[in-house]
Order: C-alpha cells, then sequence, then structure tokens
C-alpha cells in the first residue's frame, strides 16, 4: 500500500524525471562501457559457450569496485562484442538507449578493436561506428551524434599514432560525424610524455581533444604535461586541485584556457576514486564557475542514465531547477559540433518555459 508520503515521491520523482529529461547533452561515453542489460542478454545468447552472466558485466547500486576491476569488467564485456554484427547492435542499442533518456547530442566514444578471430579491422570497427550512427538518423530517432575515436594508453605510442591517423582519414571522410580524439585506458598504464607527439598531431590536424587526466592520484607530471598541449576537454580531472594531491599551477593551467571538465559522478563512487557523492570534485569546480559538464562515462558498467546523473548532483550539491537548466544549457558550448552549437541553443531556448510550468 503506498502512503502518502510515497506518492508525494513518485509525484516528485516523476516532476524531476520530466525536467532533467529535456535538458541532456551526454559528451563522455565510452561505447562499450555503456552496454545496458538488455543488450547484454541479446549478447550472451549470441555466445552462450563464454559463461558470461551478468553479475560480471555490471557494477549494481551500493556495490563498488576498485578502478582495477572495473576495467576487468570491461574486458568482460569486450569477449561478448567483437564482430562488426555486434558492434552494429551495441552502438544502435546506446544511441536509442540515450535517446530515449531525453539525451538529444551525444558524443560517443570507442577504441578501434581488432580481433583476428572474427576477421574485424580497426577500419571496419569505426566504419560500423558510423553505419549505426547514420542508420539511427534514417530511423528518425531523435539525437544528434558525434564520434570520437580513442586511444587506449595501454597500447603505446605506435599504436597512438595509428589511431590518429584513422581518425584523420574518418574525420576527413564523412563530413563531421568524427569530430576528435580520446585517451582514456587504465590510468595506471604507460605514460603521457609517450604519446604527447600523437596528440599534438591530433590537435593540428584539426581534430578536437578530450584526455582523461588526473583520474587517479599519482598522474600530476603526466597532467602538467598534456595540459600543455592543451587538450579541448579533461575527462575526470580528480586529482587536479591542491585539497587531493593536485596543484595550484594544474588548476591555473586549466584556468588559463578555460577547458571544460567531464564530471561522472557514478562512476568515480563505483571506481572508488571518490569516497562518496559528496566528496566528489563536482562542487570545487561548480563553486568556482569553472565549465563542467555532468557525464555517465560507462552508464551500462555503472548501472545509470544521464538523468540520474543529473539527479544525483541536483540532489547531493543542493542545486535547483534553475541551476541544472544552466548546467545543462552551458554545457552546449563544450560540445565538439560547433555547427550545431546554434541549433541546440535554439532547442534550449524553446523548450525552456513548458519545463518551468511542468
Ligand atoms: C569501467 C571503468 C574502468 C571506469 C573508469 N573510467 C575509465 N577510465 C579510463 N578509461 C576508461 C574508463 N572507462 C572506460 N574506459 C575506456 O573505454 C574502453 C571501453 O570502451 P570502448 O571499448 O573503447 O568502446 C576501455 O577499454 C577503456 O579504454
Ligand atoms: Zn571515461
Amino acid at each position: 500500500v503506498m502512503s502518502i508520503l510515497d506518492l508525494f515521491y513518485c509525484g516528485y520523482r516523476y516532476f524531476c524525471t520530466c525536467f532533467l529529461q529535456h535538458l541532456h547533452k551526454e559528451l563522455h561515453a565510452h561505447l562499450n562501457g555503456s552496454v545496458s542489460f538488455s543488450t547484454i542478454e541479446k549478447l550472451v545468447a549470441r555466445k552462450p559457450h563464454l559463461n558470461i552472466e551478468h553479475g560480471m558485466t555490471a557494477i549494481r547500486s551500493g556495490q563498488r569496485r576498485t578502478l582495477d576491476e572495473c576495467f576487468q569488467v570491461l574486458k568482460v564485456i569486450h569477449q561478448l562484442v567483437d564482430t562488426e554484427e555486434d558492434i552494429l547492435m551495441v552502438a544502435k542499442d546506446v544511441i536509442r538507449e540515450f535517446a530515449a533518456d531525453g539525451v538529444k547530442y551525444l558524443e560517443l566514444r570507442s577504441t578501434p578493436r581488432k580481433e583476428k578471430t572474427t576477421g574485424m579491422t580497426k577500419r571496419r570497427y569505426v566504419e560500423t561506428v558510423i553505419e549505426a550512427i547514420r542508420q539511427c538518423k534514417n530511423e528518425g530517432v531523435d539525437i544528434e551524434v558525434r564520434f570520437l575515436v580513442a586511444v587506449d594508453r595501454r597500447n603505446g605510442a605506435e599504436v597512438a599514432m595509428e589511431t590518429v591517423k584513422l581518425a584523420e582519414d574518418f574525420m576527413l571522410s564523412t563530413g563531421g560525424l568524427v569530430v576528435g580524439l580520446d585517451l582514456s585506458g587504465d590510468p595506471t598504464v604507460g605514460h603521457g610524455r609517450d604519446l604527447l607527439p600523437a596528440l599534438q598531431k591530433a590537435k593540428n590536424c584539426g581534430l578536437k581533444l578530450s584526455l582523461h587526466l588526473s583520474e587517479v592520484p599519482s598522474q600530476a607530471d603526466e597532467s602538467e604535461l598534456l595540459l600543455n598541449i592543451p587538450p579541448d576537454r579533461i575527462g575526470h580531472g580528480t586529482f587536479l586541485h591542491p585539497e587531493v594531491g593536485g596543484s595550484q599551477s594544474l588548476v591555473d593551467k586549466v584556468r588559463k584556457h578555460n577547458t571544460p571538465l567531464e564530471l561522472c559522478l557514478t562512476s568515480n563512487v563505483k571506481g572508488q576514486t571518490v569516497s562518496s557523492y559528496s566528496q566528489h570534485h563536482f562542487l570545487y569546480w561548480y563553486q568556482m564557475g569553472h565549465p563542467s559538464v555532468i557525464c555517465t562515462d560507462d552508464k551500462g558498467v555503472f548501472c545509470t542514465d544521464l538523468s540520474q546523473e543529473y539527479q544525483l548532483a541536483a540532489s547531493t550539491f543542493n542545486l535547483s531547477q534553475e541551476d541544472m537548466w544552466t548546467l545543462s544549457q552551458k554545457a552546449i558550448d563544450c560540445t565538439f559540433a560547433p555547427d550545431l552549437q546554434q541549433q541546440l541553443h535554439q532547442k534550449w531556448l524553446e523548450l525552456r518555459p513548458t519545463l518551468f510550468q511542468l
């Protein structure tokens, strides 16, 4: 039996969800980490011999893992996604799910993978993701999608350089669907100094750069170096500020270039680089008025979606609907699609009066 309070809560949640559901732009989503439960089930049915259970591909509510364990989860998902057919299905499902959550603009990122056993090449990998984006568009899914080619830091300098060349080719051949390069992967492996030439080349040929920086405490030197490029956006930046072992010099560099941060609350809490929601560095940067964009990182692995991340930010930091609106609106200026920014701003202004009347 529902009490008055339950009803009130449902109403409140409905109200919030409706409000927040119209506001989204997602700028930091790894394709394979975004695979939902229902897509995992379809993949498992295709590959029963792998004996993979859902508990191995996601971190549920209340659970936490070390960052290392989180990367193990991604390896399990990679086993399930190893053909062009898989990539196509995964990418289309992920795009539709973001659209269903109210995301109007999505930047997906993914690391091109070669699979000897299935004959998948890195080039085909990227082509297949692009094909998924085009198919969703043709099917009328109400979302604009752009793609960042990802460099996995664990694969070293040579692969990074090859990946940049691939990204450049696709930037030129996809009519603007490939907009940039992401640097990600296990932050405890490798050093950014080795990847600097590749990242610089990417920047010089017109690819936008989003770099995972200072995701773990030991990366201050690397961040110092990579911030000089400078990147166009920063993923996480959890340990940049002096209070957590970063430095004022790092903060100053970020401030000087006004480099937006992509912040993923649940990812950081479940991966245990941040001790609780209220301790999240969102507050540090938000209070400074620095451009910060709320993102999901790996919505499948972390069992979340963008509405929920906005909701968590609002309730943890006591943000009003007006604050949320502004946060969401400002994210438009952080996208890597300048051609869409005006259109998105227009959409937001048109939506505004209807939202505040809910
Ligand atoms: C789950 C987890 C480890 C979260 C921590 N945050 C992360 N930090 C750095 N790189 C990441 C993170 N989450 C996903 N990635 C990158 O995204 C890849 C998975 O997506 P994809 O295969 O590129 O399409 C991973 O192999 C990794 O290179
Ligand atoms: Zn990430």
